[in-house]
């Protein structure tokens, strides 16, 4: 993983390395174990179990102390005020060294929760877009909130609760061994064999279920967020009932999972081994009293430390089920986290301003996790500052072809050289930073219009505005309530394609790329908005490599080359009189689209040419 991209992402957050690399590949176990005694975690978790373990010791001696002054008032002792304050102090210690502990549990806890957020979020930030491509955003949602959730449970009360309940089955059963006869080990000896055993059952049967139970879990939550995100979608076909019902099945498969988790709850037997236990040792207790081997007050102590092993069994079924949860939460985590990241970083990656000369040798691709090739042997060569304009059918793979300049997938076949350096060599976000996507689908974060026109970049209050301007997007903005403050709403929804596509160009202009690329097939908008873009697209162009997917007339006829794609395939490329000339499939494209002769489109050409 060091050189994965998530090095970069860790970066963000203050570390140089990623420190729970290797724990992450040995699984759950070890990478709990690595987060609870990661830096000053150690010392929250060395002094909480300290004063857990103190805790309970006391509270097991307070319960003999008890028993000792029931006999010394049964056996005339009058000093009230030494025996008083002897159960006095031991029963205060109890409480006062919980609140440390407890204030210790939920600081571990919280950081825990937090620090595996943190490494889950980097990591998905780091992996790849066909990873991306192929994962449930609601799925990853309640990843990163419910499953990480359960391993702040883990800690508390989980550990804590199951800690407390060892401490308390072993204490009383030394003080036991101390204090009284031999024959009274016999109930808490049988008792911890059968919790043993069917703590064991008990676990095995659970993992399973809350295992399948989170799964489910993360379905429903990716069948709401599909549901949410679709809703335009569902309203416009009046799919709320079938939407509905699948989401309700669902709901019922999590439910019963829940049941069947409650119905292995029920069976567990130690809840009712531990009445018995108690009823057989005060049997036990009285016949050693008539054999006046005890005294009435070794009894009340015996039975007192009895009564404390109803406590961890009864806890350890909601203990341990938090675990299997915990458990299995950090599995669903890991499967993440560990999961292949088609996207590396190069050992020794190049940093460096680019020229914006591109050569594709050979380039064929299939998207990962499929067999046919969505592009193939596909070559050509750009000059810095030419524009290419891209052109073919709906899915030829026009689209694909502008991704791979960035490395957004990585080529199966062939090379991708920039300034002839493989786009390999170099780092990620160099290459990236010099690259910019204009398209009128632009994702808008829910931040202000200046926020995302800025994306990424430092740009002062003036350049944002510069390029807002230079973007023709300035006066619409400031017909916004909050103008350059003004929240767009999440996925900008508040503006239209056409805005959009203007706030794209906006940042753009702010990132100043050498190669940029324009999706602008999609476009459907009025005249007036298209000159406004046209003017925008113009000036954004000056001194970078363009690639141009359009079918815009204006745009395509200045191209310095045109690639004509056909089912991957690049059926011919050259300018756009040649092209009109020489090419079947290119003239279609323009006498269907245009109401214009083939002559026609010849003489435009062959201006634009001249000018
Ligand atoms: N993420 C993906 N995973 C798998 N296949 C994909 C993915 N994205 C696109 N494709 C497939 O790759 C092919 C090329 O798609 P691409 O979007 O590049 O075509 P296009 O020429 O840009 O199409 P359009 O003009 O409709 O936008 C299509 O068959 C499409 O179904």
């Amino acid at each position: 993983m060091s050189t994965d991209i998530l090095v970069n992402n860790y970066k963000e957050f203050g570390l140089t390395h990623d420190p729970f690399e290797r724990a992450r590949r040995k699984g759950p176990a070890q990478w709990i174990l690595k987060h609870l005694f990661y830096k000053s975690n150690k010392f929250f978790i060395v002094t909480w179990l300290s004063l857990v373990i103190i805790s309970s010791v006391l509270y097991s001696i307070s319960m003999t102390i008890v028993g000792e002054t029931i006999q010394a008032f049964i056996d005339g002792n009058d000093d009230i005020v030494y025996l008083t304050l002897r159960v006095l102090l031991f029963g205060a210690s109890v409480p006062i060294v919980d609140l440390c502990a407890n204030l210790l549990r939920e600081t571990l806890a919280q950081r825990m929760e937090r620090d595996t957020r943190d490494e889950f979020y980097v990591s998905l930030l780091g992996k790849s877009l066909s990873f991306h491509d192929q994962q449930k955003i609601g799925d990853l949602m309640a990843r990163s909130t419910w499953d990480v959730r359960q391993l702040n449970f883990l800690i508390s009360p989980a550990l804590t609760l199951i800690l407390e309940a060892l401490v308390n089955s072993i204490s009383p059963i030394i003080l036991i061994l101390i204090k009284y006869p031999n024959q009274f080990l016999i109930a808490p000896i049988l008792f911890s064999i059968v919790f043993a055993i069917s703590l064991k059952r008990y676990t095995k049967k659970l993992s399973p279920v809350t295992t399948q139970s989170q799964i489910e879990f993360g379905n429903l939550n990716a069948i709401l967020n599909e549901s949410l995100s679709g809703i335009e979608v569902i309203k416009g076909m009046a799919q709320e009932n079938k939407a509905g019902s699948k989401y309700k099945k669902k709901a019922k498969d999590y439910l019963n999972l829940g049941i069947k988790e409650g119905e292995i709850q029920a069976k567990y037997i130690p809840i009712l081994f531990v009445a018995l236990t108690i009823t057989f040792g005060l049997l036990h207790g009285t016949l050693l009293y008539r054999e006046g081997l005890v005294s009435i007050g070794d009894i009340i102590g015996y039975i007192g430390l009895l009564m404390i092993l109803r406590f961890p069994t009864f806890i350890s079924i909601w203990s341990f089920r938090i675990v299997q949860r915990s458990i299995a939460g950090a599995r669903r985590l890991l499967e993440i986290m560990n999961a292949h990241s088609e996207i590396r970083e190069n050992p020794e990656p190049i940093a460096k301003k680019i020229k914006g000369h591109i050569k594709f040798e050979n380039v064929s691709f299939s998207y990962p996790g499929t067999k046919s090739e969505v592009l193939k042997n596909i070559s050509f060569e750009v000059l810095p500052g030419q524009t290419v304009a891209i052109v073919g059918t709906t899915g030829s793979g026009k689209t694909t072809l502008t991704k791979l300049i960035s490395r957004l997938y990585n080529v199966s076949n062939g090379n991708i050289l920039v300034d002839n350096l493989n786009i390999t060599n170099y780092s990620l976000e160099s290459l990236r930073n010099q690259i910019s996507y204009i398209e009128q689908d632009l994702f808008l974060f829910s931040n202000s219009i200046s926020e995302n026109i800025a994306f990424g970049q430092v740009g002062s209050k003036e350049q944002i505005i510069k390029a807002a301007k230079d973007a023709q997007a300035y006066n619409f903005i400031m017909d916004l309530p909050k103008q350059f403050d003004s929240e767009i709403g999440e996925r900008g929804v508040q503006l239209s394609g056409g805005e959009r596509q203007r706030l794209a160009i906006a940042r753009a202009f702010l990132s100043d790329p050498k190669i940029l690329i324009l999706d602008d097939s999609t476009s459907a908008i009025d005249s007036a908005t298209e000159e406004l873009i046209q003017r925008a697209i113009s000036r954004v162009l000056e001194g970078r490599t363009t690639f141009l997917i359009t079918h815009r007339l204006s745009q395509i006829r200045w191209a310095d080359l045109i690639l004509v794609l056909k089912q991957g395939h690049i059926i011919a490329k050259g300018t756009h009189y040649d092209l009109l000339r020489d090419c079947e499939e290119y003239r279609k494209i323009f006498l269907t689209r245009f109401d214009k002769t083939l002559e026609e489109l010849l003489q435009i050409s062959k201006e634009g040419e001249k000018n």
